[in-house]
């Protein structure tokens, strides 16, 4: 089995004093996987991804990078060390060119040949961001600028990206656009977490897939089956899997999206 790059152990992790989001996650992230986290909203996807980027400091559980515990450690600091978050929504300046956002992902590069070696490499790897370089970022189309995050985030070569529902907004072509560009950016070596609503699409082209209720990981396993596990469609729809306990059945969710 490849190497673990990333592992949430047994988590806990919330806003304020509020009771818990995350309450006991544990997610592995291997050498050359896409690993995708599916579930109902609320469920604590993105706090996932937050703690795992450093935005958010867990309560108690570890976070190893490459086997070293890095919680607690600033979101700069994680991206040095080869993890970059691409957050929720749009979040590519509009008034900026293609290039200057993509450079901007390369701030703390210092030799110019190491540069644009990156530069050349994120332009092979997305063709619209050749195409479009010198556009002003907000005429592009949503796809689009998603494709300039993605590049933008690997200017420091992660070894990690968190990707946080990039198909969010876009229509059905974009999304498959977007789902083709994660598939290559694992062929480029880079091993992806992604949080996707648009969960049987993502469960097809990930490796492995984890679904949360709950704060916690409720079902795991290859994201082909899991795409067919009839438990999946019983979640969305507001059901209760049967592993979850009567305490659980009682806290309120909100519901889930269609699936
Ligand atoms: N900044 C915040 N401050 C307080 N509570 C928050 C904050 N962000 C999220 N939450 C709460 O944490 C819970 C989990 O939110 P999170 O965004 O992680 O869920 P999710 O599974 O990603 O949901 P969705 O699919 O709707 O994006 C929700 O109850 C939400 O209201």
């Amino acid at each position: 089995m490849s190497e673990v790059l990333l592992a949430l152990e047994n988590v806990v992790a919330g806003y304020g004093r509020a009771a818990p989001v995350l309450r006991g996650l544990t997610v592995t992230v291997r050498a050359g996987e896409v690993v995708c986290l599916v579930g109902p909203n609320g469920a604590g996807k993105s706090t996932a991804l937050k703690v795992a980027s450093g935005l958010l400091t867990a309560r108690s559980g570890r976070v190893l990078l490459s086997g070293k515990d890095v919680a607690g450690l600033s979101p700069q600091r994680l991206l040095g060390r080869g993890l970059a978050h691409v957050l929720q929504g749009h979040s590519v300046f509009r008034e900026m060119t293609v290039a200057e956002n993509v450079r901007l992902g390369g701030y703390t590069v210092r030799d110019q040949a190491v540069l644009n070696a990156r530069i050349e490499a994120v332009k092979e790897l997305f063709p619209v961001v050749a195409e479009r370089w010198g556009s002003v970022a907000g005429l592009l189309s949503g796809g689009q600028q998603k494709q300039v995050e993605f590049a933008r985030a690997l200017m420091l070569e992660p070894a990690v990206v968190l990707l946080d529902e990039p198909s969010m907004g876009l229509d059905p072509r974009n999304t498959q656009i977007v789902f083709d560009q994660i598939d290559l950016m694992r062929g480029a070596g880079v091993a992806v977490l992604l949080v996707e609503q648009n969960a049987r699409r993502a469960l097809e082209m990930a490796d492995v897939g984890c679904v949360l209720d709950l704060g916690r990981v409720h079902i795991s396993g290859p994201a082909r089956e899991l795409a067919a596990d009839p438990r999946l469609g019983r979640l969305y729809l507001g059901g209760v899997p049967s592993d979850r306990t009567a305490g659980d059945a009682a806290r309120p969710r909100p519901p889930g999206p269609a699936f």
